[in-house]
């Protein structure tokens, strides 16, 4: 060993005057400390990076769906303010989606499968839905579902697992993986565009309400446009007022106010609630599902926009709910969906279809109108109902009908003031328009 070698030695293991402790003891302990040092620093500056990068591609979009009762000044009267915070509680909000705001579409629509088909089909019509979807991921709670998934959950799309056949489509019967029931609904059509049927999904897909049909997913393949559907078990409204044999109906007074005050508050949601508002287009009595509580559940809504508008028009003619000036013009506004709204009120209390042709006035909404002024009220309501709603209670839901169906559409209510006028006690009966129920 060399001179030089061995005096490095015995000063390193020489004595400091720091406790006595040995200079090599000192050298490895402040090495360890600098790269621990180090070390931090550098993690503290990685995060701080990750931090500033994530940010800045947090990207904002307008957000279609927003509860309008988060904006100042959104309330046109103090009554619809009133009203709104109420149904704010039957609002199945979670406070997910209002993290979600400025987020549009789910990450469905970046798969590649449904990217793909945007791209092929007219992506320059898209506008936002080819702009975004490459960035936004994960936003709608919507599932992504396979068509094999699909194919196991409902028996291979058996005839033992089909429900019924609408306007809309076939509706089958599934069983999810995880034992959720559901309502497969094949849309018959596939003449709509891709991307209008996927905007529509998406918008449909956020909407959470009790007394609205929920939207769980969908699939584009092929010519596929499968819905999966929150499963509804107690059929249709429609099913229970015409199609039920017994002669006394289950569906007591007070189970058909609860329904017309559901559906009320349902329609109140889609119209007031959100934005951009969702117009249901075909309010009927076979659009209202059930539960085993009798409460109600609107489905098909926001549907009859994706088809040709000349078809909406002579389905809602063909049974009774067309409004006069949806039929005249063709033009479809909030007011439209009010007046179905009334026509559907109207046959909840009478039993009667809109359109019965077998009677001497098919068309309930006249013979309505002549009973009233015909001081015929008492005779109106559905005979298979045992117990008969007092004159009052009748008065107060038959005025909210009629005002729902007054020809002029300036003159109807909005929704949230017919929840106000259903839940009001002591109405006074008068009203110009209907002077013979003061
Ligand atoms: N989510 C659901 N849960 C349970 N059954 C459903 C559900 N959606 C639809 N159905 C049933 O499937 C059948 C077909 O429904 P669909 O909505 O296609 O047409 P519809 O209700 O008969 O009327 P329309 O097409 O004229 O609106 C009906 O018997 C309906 O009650």
């Amino acid at each position: 060993m060399s001179s030089s070698a061995l005096s490095l030695k015995k000063r390193l293991l020489k004595p400091t005057s720091f406790f006595g402790v040995k200079s090599w003891v000192l050298l490895v302990i402040f090495i360890a400390l600098f790269t621990v040092v180090t070390l931090i620093i550098s993690l503290l500056c990685v995060i701080h990076y990750r931090r500033r990068k994530s940010s800045k591609s947090n990207f904002r979009l307008p957000n279609p769906i927003v509860s309008k009762t988060t904006h100042d000044g959104y309330c046109n009267s103090s009554l619809d303010r009133r009203l709104l915070s109420r149904n704010m509680s039957d609002i199945e909000m979670n406070s997910g989606k209002l993290q979600q705001h400025g987020r549009v579409f789910s990450d469905q629509l970046a798969s590649p499968q449904a990217s793909g088909r945007i791209q092929n089909s007219s992506a320059m019509e898209l506008g936002p839905v080819s702009m975004y979807s490459q960035m936004v991921k994960d936003v709608w709670r919507g599932k992504k579902f396979s068509l094999k998934e699909l194919e196991v959950a409902t028996n291979g799309f058996s005839k033992q697992n089909l429900i019924g056949n609408g306007d809309y489509g076939i509706v089958y019967h599934g069983i999810l993986f995880d034992n959720t029931r559901v309502a497969v609904k094949r849309l018959v059509s596939d003449r709509f565009q891709v991307e209008d049927f996927i905007a529509q999904m998406e918008v449909i897909g956020f909407v959470r309400h009790k007394n609205l049909v929920k939207l769980l997913g969908y699939h584009i393949e092929r010519a596929y446009r499968l819905l999966v559907l929150e499963y509804v078990d107690n059929r249709s409204l429609h099913h229970w007022l015409h199609e039920c044999s017994k002669l006394v109906s289950p569906l007591t007074w007070s189970i058909r106010l609860k329904i017309i005050q559901g559906i009320a508050k349902g329609l109140a949601y889609l119209h007031e609630d959100i934005e951009p508002k969702i117009l249901h287009r075909s309010l009927i009595s076979s659009n209202v599902l059930l539960d085993h509580q009798w409460d109600p559940k609107v489905s098909n809504f926001g549907l009859a926009k994706l088809y040709n508008p000349e078809w909406g028009i002579n389905i809602m003619e063909s049974l009774g709910y067309i409004a006069p000036e949806y039929a005249s013009t063709g033009d479809f506004t909030e007011k439209s969906d009010i007046y179905s709204f009334g026509v559907l009120v109207m046959e909840i209390i009478t039993g009667r279809s809109p359109i019965d042709r077998s009677q001497p006035q098919p068309y309930v909404v006249d013979w309505l109108k002549s009973m009233v002024a015909g001081q015929k009220i008492a005779c109106v309501v559905d005979p298979k109902m045992l117990e008969k709603p007092s004159l009052k209670e009748l008065k107060r839901v038959l005025l909210v009908a009629l005002r729902c169906v007054d020809p002029d559409s300036e003159h109807r209510p909005q929704m949230g003031e017919v929840i106000h006028m259903l839940e009001l006690r002591d109405l006074m009966f008068c009203d110009s328009r209907t002077g013979s129920m003061a």
